[in-house]
């Protein structure tokens, strides 16, 4: 119940549409009940001579239409009024698919916005947690699913039962008997459908998730294709490929066994009906119990009404889908948005920042930074090294507010960090994650994501600080070059430079290196960091990085090991001490030496 009303819920603004359509399959099918009538008293009191009983509108037609004896003589008016009474029909029906269609076509636009904009607003967490390809099947396939339920099935059901309400009154008041003779076999024929499509929910769902494991095979293929090719694994995905294939096409064969077997069986059910109701009625005629005309109404309503009711037996057990997914897609809109505006204060940020005692832990009980203190004053750089896992990245979602610290304070220029506002500091810190991604647009509007106004200027600037400026301009389309769609026609050093071009942009007063210059060569490297250093209204910025070169010239070095600071302070204090940071050095010159002796062997 809940869910029809959710159902409900997201109509709002096309329920009115909807009702219109509702409205015209009852008139449609009203019509449609009543052209059998008119070819029953034409039967029987225009051809033949059974006077012409009162039956109601029909009396009242022929009546306005001059009368049994005119229409005796001329028959094509009648003809004319089927035609007529068809083409109204069929209007009718015209706008009960339009209609219809409509109200299901803008609902689901509706709930697919909604959800859009939902998604937008869950906290940070609830998408490291969350699937990917299930939010977009959510997003996509269940909201198809509710659009043709509503566009199609329930539109269905609305002219199974106006067809079975009408039909049943004027059979009724036409003969009883006769009326029970037809109607026997229908209670049947509507269990028979919902039973077996309930039982064979089972064998549909099947063959729903093995076009879904086809197509995450396709995928996987699809995105890791360049892996494929390296590792030569194409024979071994072809065979993956082909074994999903073949578990589709046998559920695929049994499936249309089933179906098989069901419409045979209850064709044969209808068959039957319709038989009876002929073998009957033509027995009962000879007699004379009932007309000729009635004969005929009764065997047009049969076939009319069974195939709605074989059909209605499917919605019925099909409804299910739609009610599932309603639940899933609300079961996102019921997570709670993440609360961008707390006290709303917007201080100036320039870039001073203070960690006392900072705590935190995903998971109770799990410390993943504990008790971390340091201070940093605007414009400094400050390295942070440390084993994976360490808890570096955490350090910087604290501070973007992605996650909020449990224990401690993070003060920025002196304001306590939770009580700015969240969209606020995002904006004043720029962060470049280790895997960027880029959107598949030109490279100029990816560096202009945040700052869609800037100018062309700004943009070489900024490209010039992350050195990437010329390669982009050896681009046969210098910066109108489409990025592919994750970026491929750039290497992954570029991709990184073009981030951290992207981030500069914004010129925040805060920035993150993320292990971003991971990809790009020591020199370059070098060439970045030193241009960072001489940019004017130079910003606090953070390093993560395993490169010591990298991180050696930084004001401050920090050295995180399982979420505590074990070290701190500049190049020449931690190369005095006999921790991580001396051994890292050690090690990464040692092989930087080897590496030359060998190839200065080899020339
Ligand atoms: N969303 C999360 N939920 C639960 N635990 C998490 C989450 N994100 C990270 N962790 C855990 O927190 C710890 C620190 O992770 P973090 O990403 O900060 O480390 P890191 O030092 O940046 O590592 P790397 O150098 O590999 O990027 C890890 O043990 C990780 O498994």
């Amino acid at each position: 119940m809940r869910n029809i009303k959710l159902i409900w819920k997201y109509m709002k603004g096309n329920r009115l549409i909807y009702m219109g359509a509702i409205i015209s399959i009852g008139i449609a099918t009203l019509l449609n009940v009543l052209n059998p009538l008119i070819i029953k008293t034409t039967i029987d009191s225009i051809i033949g001579n059974t006077p012409l009983e009162d039956a109601g509108a029909i009396t009242s037609l022929v009546n306005r239409l001059g009368g049994v004896k005119i229409l005796q003589n001329n028959l094509w008016i009648i003809a004319g009024s089927l035609v007529i009474l068809t083409i109204i029909t069929g209007i009718f029906l015209y706008l009960k698919g339009k209609l219809a269609s409509v109200a299901a076509e803008s609902t689901a636009k509706q709930i697919r916005e909604t959800l859009y904009d939902h998604l937008q607003h869950l906290p940070y967490e609830y998408h490291v947690k969350a699937e990917t390809g299930d939010l977009i099947q959510r997003c996509t396939s269940d909201v198809e699913t509710i659009r043709r339920f509503l566009g199609v099935q329930f539109v269905e059901i609305g002219n199974a039962l106006f067809m079975l309400s009408f039909i049943s009154y004027i059979m009724l008041s036409l003969n009883v008997k006769m009326t029970l003779v037809s109607m026997i076999a229908v209670p049947l024929i509507f269990i028979f459908a919902v039973v077996f499509f309930i039982k064979i929910k089972a064998a549909f769902q099947l063959y729903d998730e093995s076009e879904a494991s086809m197509s995450t095979v396709l995928q996987e293929n699809l995105t890791g294709v360049r892996v494929v090719r390296a590792f030569a694994r194409q024979s071994y995905e072809i065979d993956k490929f082909e074994e999903k294939n073949a578990i589709h096409r046998g559920l695929t064969n049994r499936m249309i066994r089933l179906l098989a077997w069901y419409w045979s069986l209850s064709d044969f059910l209808c068959m039957l009906q319709i038989a009876l109701v002929l073998v009957v009625g033509a027995y009962w005629t000879s007699k004379g119990i009932i007309t000729l005309g009635t004969l005929v109404v009764f065997t047009t309503y049969e076939g009319m009404l069974l195939w709605p009711i074989r059909q209605m037996g499917r919605i019925i057990a099909d409804m299910g889908k739609a009610l599932v997914a309603v639940e899933r897609i609300q079961n996102i809109l019921d997570q709670p948005r993440e609360i961008m505006i707390e006290s709303g204060k917007e201080p100036i940020i320039k870039g001073n920042i203070k960690f006392e005692n900072v705590s935190f832990e995903y998971e109770k009980g799990k410390p993943v930074l504990k008790n971390i203190s340091f201070e940093v004053k605007e414009g400094q750089t400050i390295a942070i090294l440390g084993p994976t896992g360490s808890g570096k990245s955490t350090l910087v979602y604290l501070m973007a507010r992605l996650y909020d610290y449990q224990k401690g304070s993070i003060k920025v220029d002196g304001h306590e960090l939770k009580t700015i506002d969240k969209k606020w500091i995002r904006k004043k810190i720029g962060i470049v994650l280790q895997e960027p991604f880029l959107f598949a647009k030109s490279i100029k509007e990816n560096i202009r994501l945040a700052k869609t106004c800037s100018s062309d200027e700004e943009v070489f600037q900024v490209a010039n600080i992350a050195s990437i400026h010329n390669t982009i301009l050896d681009f046969d389309q210098g910066y109108d070059t489409m990025v592919g769609e994750r970026g491929v026609s750039l290497s992954g050093g570029q991709k990184q430079r073009v981030a951290i071009a992207r981030t500069l942009i914004t010129e925040s007063p805060i920035v993150v290196f993320d292990d971003s210059l991971s990809a790009v060569d020591t020199e370059t490297d070098n060439e970045i960091r030193m241009a960072l250093k001489e940019r004017k209204n130079k910003a606090t910025t953070f390093i993560i990085s395993h490169r010591i070169t990298t991180l050696s010239e930084a004001d401050c070095i920090i050295v995180l090991e399982k979420g505590r600071i074990t070290e701190m302070g500049n190049h020449t204090e931690l190369m005095k001490k006999q921790g991580l940071y001396r051994r890292v050095w050690e090690i990464q010159n040692s092989l930087e030496g080897g590496a030359e002796t060998i190839a200065a062997k080899s020339v």
